[in-house]
């Protein structure tokens, strides 16, 4: 038998409840995620984006059909083990970093990875490597603010790889930038991606970055169709 898809969404539904009533953004969508392969998700504001990538980052549970993580069914699984799988199986990047800025772009790297059990010499190593190949050698010890926009979005993306998760999700991940900055950040992340034979769920609303991708899905009426 074949190993199972990364990632599978299988007739999720999820609603909200509103002042006008419930209002129901996913409807029995469906998508599968094969080993190595990048998607991107491009559909317009409003149209459930957001909400279909935290039910596949099992941040949020769908209402109806299931999510599974390496063919495991996640609704079947308590919250402490689903935390488990988003810290070192799901790399998740935002438009805006999220970087703790506190820390120094070498501890933001190595401190998941120490949170996933790995000791800090091993964390440290593989912090200083992906800021290296980021193209963010002697900038360890840079925290945050004195990093540009680029660079802290490179840092973000350095850090959901650093577990060498199965999954990347992200959303717009370099949708803060300039276009060109945006151009070469998100080219660097795909090469990562691929390097590292990941699968991942991408959105953007740029049809450019969209067109790099293996394969683009939109959103229809709350299910997942060709794009
Ligand atoms: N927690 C919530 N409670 C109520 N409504 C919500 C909630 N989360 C999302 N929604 C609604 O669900 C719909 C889809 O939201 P979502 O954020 O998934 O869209 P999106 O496609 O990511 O949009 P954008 O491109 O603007 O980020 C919107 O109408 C939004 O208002």
């Amino acid at each position: 038998m074949s190993d199972p898809a990364p990632l599978e969404l299988r007739a999720v539904t999820r609603r909200f409840k509103t002042e006008a009533g419930a209002l129901e953004v996913l409807t029995g969508a469906d998508l599968t995620l094969a080993a190595g392969e990048i998607v991107a998700l491009v559909a317009p504001s409003g149209t459930g984006k957001s909400t279909l990538l935290h039910l596949a980052g099992l941040l949020e549970r769908p209402d109806a059909g299931e999510v599974f993580f390496a063919g495991q069914p996640a609704g079947t699984l308590g919250d402490d083990a689903r935390t488990a799988i988003r810290r070192t199986g799901i790399g998740f990047v935002y438009q805006f970093h999220h970087l703790l800025p506190e820390f120094s772009a070498l501890e933001n790297i190595a401190l998941p990875q120490m949170a996933a059990g790995v000791a800090k010499s091993a964390a440290d190593a593989r912090a200083r490597s992906l800021l290296a190949d980021f193209g963010l050698a002697g900038r360890e010890a840079h925290r945050p603010g004195r990093l540009s926009g680029g660079e802290q979005q490179r840092v973000a993306i350095a850090r959901a790889l650093a577990n060498r998760p199965r999954v990347l999700l992200a959303d717009e991940p370099t949708g803060n930038l300039d276009v060109g900055t945006s151009d070469r950040v998100f080219a660097e992340l795909l090469e990562a991606v691929r390097g590292q034979g990941m699968a991942a769920l991408i959105a953007t609303h740029n049809p450019d970055l969209a067109r790099r991708m293996d394969r683009v899905v939109t959103l229809s009426e709350g299910k997942v169709v060709a794009g």
